[in-house]
């Protein structure tokens, strides 16, 4: 028996009605064990629909029905004029309960209706989709038309808020994967795993309707991108790299990360939203097709907008990525690198071996070229963790973000921030320090301060108090023009090392505040860097101890 889409919307209404998320669960593993039995058809479509979705997540199908369509459809079946429409809308707010009322109150609704089936419903919005062209929001309305008036009011707010996906029912996937699990009595894990790797619970829930062993099957396939894996801020490099034992740390790469799919021949690039945006980056798919093999693979890396050969801001490459035309002279403008670091399908699913395992095979198989590079890693321990620091100056010195540790014995958990991925990156903030000395280099820096006593200023004391010493972050012209300025302000000498008269202000870029008795603040930085000079500051807008504090307490709350 084909299930009525009226069915789903008294589903519908009922979750929306509770706010416990057990009972909203129970209701669809109710709602669900009673469709296997009536129409078991229905289940991969009622699941999307729950979702409030009318394509999967990995689809590249978008309905593409505005909200101004709706309302003149609205207004084409009440005939009240769409301004009028507009003002009701602002007073209530939603536009299914405007349909609601419009449907309702429309006079010409015939009284001799076919009642709407599920399959209706969702193959007419899936139509919507394929009208392209001069006529195609003229078709679009025709079919919405149609659907509003074959459908009770109720159904009406429904296939609205459908349409602008937008169910207000409070039903999250996580609720779904447990009522999918309870319906059909499989584990949780199992049902959550099936989920995780073909980003496609429709499939899952029909799978799980016959049997476990067919929802263990379901795996990832290229061409249908699925949700990365996200990573936790992590407290400290040695902490993390205590906790999680076997670690892959990497630079962190400013860019936009990409999910690259190879398969009959084609070449696909999807953002971390699972956008597919293979035409906005032809060039990305050139040096991709060089660098690996023709046979079918996903994989993952950060793409960076270069100049000069150097990483620029991450929003030169996010216009990149939004443009639609002009590609070839933006192609130039801005140059782009690719930074590989994970592969999850290679002829075969691989995503659940352990990333040591995946990152081998990623060097193996790939050609590196100018464009198309591994990201710098190294492999560490606890007992080997200062490596990983290493890596994070390298990374801050060559301006990129960071670095990511990775459990190096982790499989990859798609859509889930875990403990197994993690990020460390200098705090946002940064301070205004005055120099109040320096410290001459060695070798071929002999002839200049290779690094700067930084100090703040203490309101109490009215005083500048030390913090820390920082000689990372300045290319040779500044350190050579920093030495000249700063040689006229010596107060007194101590070998190779100087006191200066407070003066001239830098902006320090850091990882951490830690607590420290060699500084007369009391504290220090971790992993300091000189960002710019500030001769755009005055001497009483020299960072205070007070501002430090603060800092402090909005980083322990993040
Ligand atoms: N080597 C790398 N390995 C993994 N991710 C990397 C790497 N280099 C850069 N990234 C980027 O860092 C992001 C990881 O941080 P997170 O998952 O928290 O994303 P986010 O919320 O955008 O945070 P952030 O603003 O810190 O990037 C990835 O999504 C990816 O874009």
């Amino acid at each position: 028996m084909t299930l009525q889409y009226q069915k789903l919307v008294e589903v519908y209404e009922k979750i929306g009605s509770t706010a416990s998320r057990l009972q909203k669960q129970d209701i669809i593993a109710e709602f669900l064990s009673e469709i296997q039995q009536t129409d078991p058809e229905a289940t991969y479509d009622v699941t999307l629909l729950l979702q409030g979705k009318i394509f999967p997540p990995w689809s590249e199908k978008e309905i593409g029905i505005s909200t101004q369509l709706i309302i003149k459809a609205l207004s084409k079946l009440s005939g009240t004029n769409t301004k009028k429409l507009e003002d009701k809308l602002a007073q209530i707010g939603d536009l299914g309960e405007l349909t609601e009322d419009v449907v309702a109150n429309n006079k010409q609704q015939t009284f001799f209706q076919i009642p709407l089936s599920v399959r209706k419903v969702i193959t007419t919005l899936q139509r919507t989709e394929e009208f392209t062209g001069s006529k195609s929001q003229n078709k679009k309305l025709n079919q919405i038309i149609e659907l509003y008036t074959s459908a009770s009011s109720l159904e009406a707010k429904y296939i609205t808020r459908t349409i602008t996906e937008r169910l207000r029912i409070g039903v999250g996937e996580g609720t779904l994967v447990d009522a999918i699990a309870q319906a059909y009595n499989i584990n949780k894990e199992v049902i959550d795993r099936a989920y995780m790797l073909s980003n496609d619970l429709g499939e899952v829930a029909r799978r799980a309707m016959q049997s476990e062993e067919l929802v263990k099957e379901l795996t990832i396939t290229p061409g249908k991108p699925i949700k990365p894996m996200l990573a936790q801020l992590s407290p400290g490099i040695k902490d993390s790299i205590e906790e999680l034992g076997n670690v892959i740390a990497e630079t962190k790469y400013d860019g936009i990360r990409i999910q690259i799919h190879h398969t009959n021949n084609e070449t696909k690039l999807f953002t971390r939203r699972l956008e597919n945006v293979t035409e906005a980056l032809p060039e990305i798919v050139e040096y991709i097709d060089i660098a690996m093999p023709d046979v079918d693979y996903i994989i993952e890396g950060e793409i960076i907008a270069t100049r000069d050969g150097k990483p620029i801001s991450f929003q030169h490459i996010l216009q990149r990525v939004k443009r639609k035309h002009d590609i070839d002279k933006m192609r130039n403008k801005v140059p782009l690198k690719l930074f590989t670091f994970d592969i999850l399908y290679y002829e075969k699913p691989i995503a659940e071996l352990p990333l040591i395992e995946r990152r081998e095979l990623l060097e193996e198989v790939i050609t590196t070229t100018d464009h198309v590079n591994l990201s710098t890693m190294c492999v560490v321990n606890p007992e080997t963790y200062q490596e990983a620091e290493k890596l994070f100056e390298w990374s801050i010195e060559t301006n990129h973000e960071g670095i990511m540790l990775k459990n190096a014995d982790s499989p990859y958990s798609p859509g889930k921030r875990g403990k197994n991925m993690l990020k460390y990156k200098p705090v946002r903030e940064t301070l205004d320090c005055v120099i109040t000395g320096a410290t001459y280099g060695k070798g071929k820096r002999a002839k200049f301060f290779g690094s700067y006593q930084l100090s703040l200023y203490d309101p109490e004391t009215q005083t500048y108090k030390t913090l820390v010493h920082a000689a990372t972050g300045m290319d040779d012209e500044m350190l050579e023009s920093l030495t000249k300025r700063m040689e006229k302000l010596v107060i007194q000498q101590d070998e190779l090392n100087v006191k200066i008269k407070p003066e001239v202000i830098l902006e320090v870029a850091f990882s951490e505040i830690v607590e420290s008795s060699e500084y007369e603040t009391g504290y220090s930085l971790r992993f300091p860097a000189i960002k710019s000079v500030r001769d755009d500051l005055r001497l009483d807008e020299v960072d205070t101890t007070d501002k430090l504090k603060q800092i402090m307490q909005i980083a322990t709350k993040e």
